[in-house]
């Protein structure tokens, strides 16, 4: 049997009365990696929105652990062990990269010596170590998005929800990315990526979600999806089966 991390049932919401998500489910497995993906404007960073709790949706359920965390706070998830990065990386652009990470680890721990323990092996993990005394504004987009996930992972984390993260990523800062985060579920971690490339997101999950127009299109493993013909039509385009083999 296997054993979900987080059940999302029926989500609808409707945004500036347009209707954004109409009965949206994800189920995403312990310890695995799901990915969610869908053409521009689908809904699914409103469904990140939702799940880690800055949106109430109008209805529907969302189960982490087994329980229903609709109405609590994203720092009350947080401190259940669901966080999520942003598309526009947030962060904090005046401080440092080291204490952009602490201010994540503070969340559990209350004295800076016991959070600096927590951020400090992150900061090596996410290779941020060479500019941990940089001021986070000043940073590529590369380190940028590397320092967004190393604030989620200070957090220390069961479930991440991860944006975007190769967005604006060269190769070899796509490779490293998908490395890392493939080492996280390695070690038990659950992860659901919201990606546009493709690749990375194909090659990482093992269960991907398509969303198109605020609803459910398709779901499977990458194999099964990237064959799905409303897939294909809706989102991937005639011919990638063949540019992606
Ligand atoms: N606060 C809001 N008020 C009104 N409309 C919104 C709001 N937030 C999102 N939307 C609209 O909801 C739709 C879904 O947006 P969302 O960002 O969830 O899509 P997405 O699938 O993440 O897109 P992308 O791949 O471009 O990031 C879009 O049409 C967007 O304009």
């Amino acid at each position: 049997m296997t054993d979900n991390i987080l059940e999302v049932k029926g989500i609808s919401i409707s945004l500036g009365g347009l209707q954004i998500l109409d009965q949206v489910n994800l189920t995403a497995e312990r310890g695995a990696i799901t990915g969610v993906i869908g053409p521009n404007g689908a809904g699914k960073t409103t469904l990140f929105n939702i799940v880690s709790g800055f949106m109430k949706p109008t209805s529907g359920s969302v189960r982490f652990n087994g329980k229903e965390i609709i109405g609590r706070a994203p720092e009350q998830i947080a401190m259940e062990g669901l966080t999520r990065t942003f598309q526009k990386v947030r962060g904090l652009p005046k401080l440092t990269v080291r204490e952009n990470v602490l201010v994540g680890a503070l969340n559990r721990h209350l004295s800076v010596p016991a959070a600096l323990e927590v951020a400090e092996p992150i900061l090596e993990r996410m290779s941020l170590g060479p500019y941990a005394d940089a001021v986070a504004g000043a940073l590529p987009i590369g380190l940028r998005k590397r320092l967004e996930v190393a604030r989620v992972l200070a957090t220390e984390p069961t479930l991440v929800l991860l944006d975007e993260v190769m967005g604006g990523l060269v190769p070899s800062e796509v490779q490293s990315m998908m490395n890392t985060i493939q080492e996280l579920a390695d070690e038990g971690m659950s992860v659901i990526l919201i990606e546009h490339h493709m690749k990375a997101v194909m090659g990482l999950s093992r269960h991907v979600v398509v969303l198109e127009r605020g609803r459910n299109l398709a779901e499977g493993t990458p194999a099964q999806v990237t064959k799905d013909p409303g897939v294909l039509t809706a989102y991937l385009g005639e011919g990638y089966e063949h540019v992606a083999s």
